[in-house]
This record gives structure tokens, C-alpha cells and sequence, in this order.
């Protein structure tokens, strides 16, 4: 399995780190067979497996849940899940149980956490406690409420400087990678020139040390509006569809189950059973 180490050394030999979401086991094993260097076991999971309009419903258990299943899919793969929304601000001693249950029952490798300001105390804890962290800046969907919607981050001078220095202290602090999310590709270049981390994009442009993508985004499985940075690599959705209508015709039809689906009883058993009285 690919390690921190490596992701270190694939940022100074300019290799890219191909990251994508996970929910489940079916998923997983799909990425790991992939050979994709990271799983993110991403709290987007409440919005794209679970149906919610945001984050902030997912829970610490869900994500447990989740995580565990990836697992199972893919034990050989590097995977970071999100600690969830209000799991790592109230104290450093919850912040550091609800990651060791990441760790211990969800079978993470690293937890990521969104945001500086407070939250780049609990990277330093988790990280002095041997707990691997992913930082994740610029538009954190956790904060929806006060960023007042899923909107680029950092794009003017004052904005992006603060981004800068949040960037720096998240790595002081101990975050082994960094994720960037939608903020201008000139600001993740800085980002990503100034740290020895790598930094993980997604609508950040080519400049990061490596991408990541939503599963069902990239092969658009169940998603109706697509965010601007998403590359579409297939469109599952039709053929589900097509394959779901089909069988519905054929139920309808009696066209399915054909005799290869079935299991058939022996004459002389039935003749045993009915005793020629059918
Ligand atoms: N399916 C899915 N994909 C994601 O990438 C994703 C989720 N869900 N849920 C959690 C967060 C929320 N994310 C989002 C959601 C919407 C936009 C969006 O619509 N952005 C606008 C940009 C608006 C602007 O210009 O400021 C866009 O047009 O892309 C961006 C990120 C990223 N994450
Ligand atoms: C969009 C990525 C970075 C994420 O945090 C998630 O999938 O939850
Ligand atoms: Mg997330």
C-alpha cells in the first residue's frame, strides 16, 4: 500500500496523485483495481448516496459505516475519511476520540478536517497522537451556512493571501496533504510551490500535486447537477436506466425468467408427489 512517504516523494518527482471518493465496497474495489493512488471516504456521501442537500447531516457513525465497507473493498489502498461536521471543534478530547474511531472501526488510514483558524490545533493533536490528517481549505461545504452557498474561495487579494497562510499553518501543524477545493488554479500553484505537501485539487486546476474527483461525478452515476470542475469519464445512468426498463418490459412480457433462470423438479419426484393425480 502506498503510504505518506510515497505521496511525499511522488510531489518532488512531479508524479500526479490520482484521488477519488469512495462510499462502498462495490466502489472501492473498482478504484483499487483502478490502481488510484488515494480513497477519500468523503462526507459528500450525505449528499450523493444518502440524498441530503449538504453535509452537515452526515454523522460520525455514518461515516464509521461507510468507511468500514471501503475498507472491504479496498485493503490495499491509502484511505482518508472526513471527520464530519461538528466531530472535531467542541474539545481536543472528543476531536481525538471521534478520529481514533475513524482509525480503529472505520480502518482509516488518515482523517481529514475542514478549515484553519481552531481546527489547525486538532491537526497538531491528532498528528502528536500518530493519527495521519488531511487538511481541506478554500471552499469547505461543511461551513455552507456562513460561506452562504458552494462558491469559488480566494479569489480576490485579501482572500487569497489568508489562504496562503492557512495553507502554511496547516502544514506546520503536521497535515500530511492538503486538499484545495474551487479556488483560483494561480492560488493553488502558490499553494503548492510553497508547501512540501502535496496538495490534492478538486476545481483547483492542474498546478496541484494531485486531483481529486467525486465517484459518481466522474462517472455520472446518479447525480443531476454537476459542478463546473467535473470531467465526466462515463454515463452510467443510461445504461442503468435502459438495463432497468428492459427488465421491466420483460417481467411485463414474460420474457424473464427464461427456463436457464429456473430450477425444474424431476418427473418421477413429481409423479411421487402427486401420484398421477395432476
Ligand atoms: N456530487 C458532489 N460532488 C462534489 O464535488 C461535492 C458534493 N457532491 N458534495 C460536497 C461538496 C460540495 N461541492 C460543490 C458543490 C457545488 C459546487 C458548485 O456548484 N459550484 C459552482 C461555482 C460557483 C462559483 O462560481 O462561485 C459551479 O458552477 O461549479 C461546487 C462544489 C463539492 N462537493
Ligand atoms: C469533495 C471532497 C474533497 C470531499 O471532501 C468529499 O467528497 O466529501
Ligand atoms: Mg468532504
Amino acid at each position: 500500500m502506498k503510504t505518506v512517504k510515497d505521496f511525499l516523494k511522488m510531489k518532488k518527482e512531479k508524479e500526479p496523485i490520482a484521488m477519488i471518493t469512495a462510499y462502498d465496497y462495490p466502489s472501492a474495489k473498482r478504484a483499487e483495481e483502478a490502481e488510484i493512488d488515494m480513497i477519500l471516504v468523503g462526507d459528500s456521501l450525505g449528499m450523493v448516496v444518502l440524498g441530503y442537500e449538504s453535509t452537515v447531516k452526515v454523522t460520525l457513525s455514518d461515516m464509521i459505516h461507510h468507511s468500514k465497507a471501503v475498507r472491504n473493498g479496498a485493503p490495499d489502498t491509502f484511505i482518508v475519511t472526513d471527520m464530519p461536521f461538528m466531530s472535531y471543534h467542541i474539545s481536543r478530547e472528543e476531536t481525538l476520540r471521534n478520529a481514533a474511531k475513524i482509525i480503529q472501526e472505520g480502518l482509516a488510514d488518515a482523517v481529514k478536517l475542514e478549515g484553519a483558524g481552531e481546527v489547525v490545533e486538532m491537526i497538531s493533536s491528532l498528528t502528536r497522537s500518530g493519527i495521519a490528517v488531511v487538511a481541506h481549505l478554500g471552499l469547505t461545504p461543511q461551513s455552507v451556512g456562513v460561506l452562504g452557498g458552494y462558491k469559488v474561495q480566494g479569489k480576490d487579494a485579501d482572500s487569497a493571501r489568508k489562504l496562503i497562510e492557512d495553507a502554511k499553518k496547516c502544514e506546520e501543524a503536521g497535515a500530511c496533504a492538503l486538499v484545495l477545493e474551487c479556488v483560483p488554479r494561480q492560488i493553488a500553484e502558490e499553494i503548492s510551490s510553497v508547501l512540501s505537501i502535496p496538495t490534492i485539487g478538486i476545481g483547483a486546476g492542474s498546478a496541484a500535486d494531485g486531483q481529486v474527483l467525486v465517484y459518481h461525478d466522474l462517472i455520472g452515476y446518479g447525480v443531476d447537477r454537476l459542478p463546473k470542475f467535473v470531467k465526466q469519464y462515463s454515463h452510467i445512468d443510461q445504461q442503468i436506466h435502459q438495463a432497468l426498463k428492459s427488465y421491466k418490459e420483460e417481467v411485463k412480457l414474460r420474457a424473464f425468467p427464461e427456463l436457464q433462470h429456473t430450477f425444474t423438479m424431476k418427473e418421477e419426484e413429481l409423479e411421487a408427489l402427486y401420484g398421477g393425480k395432476k
